[in-house]
């Protein structure tokens, strides 16, 4: 198998067996799940389920000494226990995270770490590239550091910064997580507009706690429990009739979470 050329019929993502062991303990164990060209799928669970820890076997960022069995198709090209750099093209994977002030140096312009990240592209490519992520101004932007921007400003330029990678997955683990409400939404559509409009056969992981956002965003979801997949099922499927007790729990506190019909005094 010659890894770029490996057949994947529209799988853009294919886990199976995926099982980590930290510290000799497992962490993680027997993950199967796949991710069409095109799908937003969401990755549920508890803090402490084992979310961050298959995203970054999936980005290939695994912390040294952590063991891990399995197979991890991105384009059809078999990861599992790579590092990026070791990839081939196919095989990489573009990442938000949710800390966007550790994703760019606090000690350089953005103008700077903008030629820097994609040297040669035209002003024209930068302007658009800020608008399409609903930042415009760029001579007001380019001479700030990333401290003067607001979160949401910062994870929207990250977003940005992701979407010029040709990689035809994008895992965002936890984007929207500090941000309020208001700007929680802002980000979502960015997302969705980077996956829908911008290149429809874009993949996304959403990697998130919280089952409200996710329904927002993704048509499928997998949720997770002490480092097992209890449930996969359509976005739908899973708000009006979830089947692990764990889902039912965790859809049930959401629905009562959201806007309350009665306030507590
Ligand atoms: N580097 C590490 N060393 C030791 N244990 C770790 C390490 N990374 C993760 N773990 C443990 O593995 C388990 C899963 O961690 P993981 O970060 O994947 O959880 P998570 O579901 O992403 O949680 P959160 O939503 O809080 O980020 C946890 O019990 C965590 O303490």
């Amino acid at each position: 198998m010659t890894g770029d050329t490996a057949k994947n019929d529209g799988l853009v993502l294919a886990v199976a067996g995926l099982t980590l062991w930290v510290a000799g303990e497992k962490r993680i164990a027997n993950l199967n799940f796949s991710v069409n060209a095109g799908e937003r799928v969401c990755l549920l669970g508890a803090s402490g389920c084992g979310k961050s820890l298959t995203a970054k076997s999936i980005i290939g960022t695994l912390p040294a000494g952590v063991k891990i069995s399995g197979s991890i198709r991105v384009n059809g090209v078999e990861v599992c226990g790579q590092p990026p750099v070791m990839r081939s093209h196919a095989g990489r994977v573009a990442t938000v995270f949710q800390d966007s002030s550790t994703a760019l140096n606090p000690l350089m312009t953005l103008g700077k770490q903008l030629r820097l990240a994609l040297p040669g592209a035209s002003q024209d490519h930068l302007a658009a590239m800020l608008a399409s992520v609903g930042l415009a101004d760029i001579p007001r932007f380019a001479a700030r550091y990333p401290a003067e921007l607001s979160g949401g400003q910062r994870q929207r330029l990250c977003i940005a910064l992701a979407m010029q990678s040709s990689s035809s997955l994008l895992i965002a683990d936890e984007p929207t997580t500090a941000l309020d409400v208001l700007t929680q939404q802002r980000v979502l559509d960015v997302l969705r507009h980077a996956c829908d409009d911008q290149k429809p056969d874009r993949a996304l992981l959403f990697i998130t706690h919280d089952v409200a956002v996710a329904a927002q965003l993704c048509q499928h979801a997998l949720v997770m429990e002490n480092g097992q997949l209890v449930e996969s099922a359509s976005m739908v499927q899973l708000l009006q009739h979830p089947q692990h007790p764990y889902t039912q729990r965790l859809v049930h506190a959401a629905k009562r979470a959201a806007l309350p019909c009665s306030v507590a005094v």
